[in-house]
C-alpha cells in the first residue's frame, strides 16, 4: 500500500442548500469566503461549489417556483469557474431532509455511475444500522473517503449562515440525528457576521461543541447584509435592486415580473415542511 502524502489536501465540495429566493451577490460571496478560509488552513482544497434550491414542496411563504430560482441560481453562477447549480433537490417531489441532499452529492462523487438515486443515499456511517449491499465494506484496506474503485472522494461539507447553524436550536425544525449526522460525517462552514454569538451558540450545545473541529467559522469581515427578503421588499415598493442580485438576475426578475404582493402571500398560513413533518413523525 503507498504511504499517504501528509502534504496532500484534503478535497472539498462545498453544498449550499437554500431558499435562493432569489439567488444575491452575498449567496455568491459565501463561497468565495468559505474557500479563501479553507485555502488559508492548508489542509484544503476546495474543488467545486453547488447551489441546491429547495424544493417547492418547502412551503416557505412567499416562495416563488423553484423553475425559476433554479434558473436565477444558473444565470448567477454562469461566469464562475467553480460554482455551479444543482437541481436534484428541487425536482424531488416532497420536501428533502438537508442531511438527505448531502448524502446524495456524497453518493454522486462516490460512485462512477451517474445514475445514483434517493434510494442509494443512505447514512454514510451510523454504527448499529443496516446498511443496503455495499461490495467493500468488510475490505480493511478501504478508507471511508475512497470510492469503491480505491480512488479518493472529495469531502462534502454544508456551507451555510449562521442563521442556518442558529436554526439548529428551533424546536421540530431538525432532527438532532440529522444534525449529528451533518457535523460528524460531513462538515459544516459556516459564515458569520462579526460578534461571536455563534461561538455561544455552539458552547450552549452540548452535541456541537462535541463536534465544532468539523464546524468551520468563518469571520466575515466585509459586512454585507443583502438577503432575499430585502430585496423582494425592496421589488415590491419598486426600489432598485442594482448592484445586489447579479445584472442577469435582476433582468430575469424584470422580465418575468416575479415578485409582488401576490407572490409574497405565497404558502400564508402553510406550516413550513420540516415542522410538519417532525411534528406528525413525534405523534407516531
Ligand atoms: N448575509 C449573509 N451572511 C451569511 N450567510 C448568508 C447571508 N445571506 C444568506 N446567507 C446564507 O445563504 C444560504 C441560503 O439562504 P437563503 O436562501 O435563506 O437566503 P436569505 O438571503 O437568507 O433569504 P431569506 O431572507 O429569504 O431568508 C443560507 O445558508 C443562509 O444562511
Ligand atoms: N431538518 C432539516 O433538514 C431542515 C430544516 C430546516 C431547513 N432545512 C434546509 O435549510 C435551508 C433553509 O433555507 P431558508 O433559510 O431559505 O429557509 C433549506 O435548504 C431547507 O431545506 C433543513
Ligand atoms: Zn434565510
Amino acid at each position: 500500500m503507498a504511504m499517504e502524502d501528509p502534504d496532500r489536501k484534503t478535497e472539498v465540495v462545498l453544498l449550499a442548500c437554500g431558499s435562493f429566493n432569489p439567488i444575491t451577490n452575498m449567496h455568491l460571496r459565501l463561497f468565495e469566503l468559505a474557500k479563501d478560509y479553507l485555502h488559508e488552513t492548508g489542509k484544503y482544497k476546495v474543488i467545486k461549489g453547488i447551489i441546491s434550491p429547495v424544493g417547492d414542496a418547502y412551503k416557505k411563504k412567499g416562495l416563488i417556483s423553484a423553475d425559476h430560482r433554479v434558473t436565477m441560481a444558473k444565470l448567477a453562477t454562469n461566469n464562475s469557474d467553480w460554482v455551479e447549480v444543482d437541481d436534484w433537490e428541487s425536482t424531488q417531489s416532497e420536501w428533502l431532509e438537508t442531511v438527505k441532499v448531502l448524502r446524495h452529492h456524497h453518493e454522486k462523487l462516490s460512485s462512477p455511475d451517474p445514475t445514483v438515486s434517493l434510494q442509494n443515499a443512505l447514512p454514510l456511517t451510523k454504527p448499529g444500522r443496516k446498511r443496503k449491499q455495499e461490495p467493500n465494506r468488510h475490505d480493511p484496506i478501504k478508507k471511508k473517503n475512497q470510492s469503491p474503485d480505491g480512488k479518493n472522494v472529495p469531502q462534502v461539507k454544508l456551507l451555510c449562515g449562521s442563521d442556518v447553524l442558529e436554526s439548529f436550536g428551533i424546536p421540530n425544525l431538525w432532527k438532532l440525528e440529522d444534525i449529528t449526522e451533518i457535523i460528524q460525517n460531513y462538515g459544516l462552514v459556516c459564515i458569520s457576521r462579526a460578534g461571536n454569538s455563534t461561538q455561544k451558540f455552539i458552547y450552549e450545545s452540548d452535541i456541537l461543541w462535541k463536534y465544532k473541529n468539523n464546524i468551520h467559522l468563518v469571520e466575515e469581515w466585509i459586512t454585507n447584509d443583502i438577503s432575499s427578503t430585502k430585496i423582494r421588499r425592496a421589488l415590491r415598493r419598486g426600489q432598485s435592486i442594482r448592484y445586489l442580485v447579479p445584472d442577469v438576475v435582476r433582468a430575469y426578475i424584470e422580465k418575468n415580473d416575479l415578485y409582488s404582493l401576490e407572490s409574497e402571500d405565497r404558502n400564508a398560513g402553510v406550516t413550513l415542511a420540516p415542522l410538519q413533518k417532525n411534528a406528525s413523525d413525534s405523534k407516531n
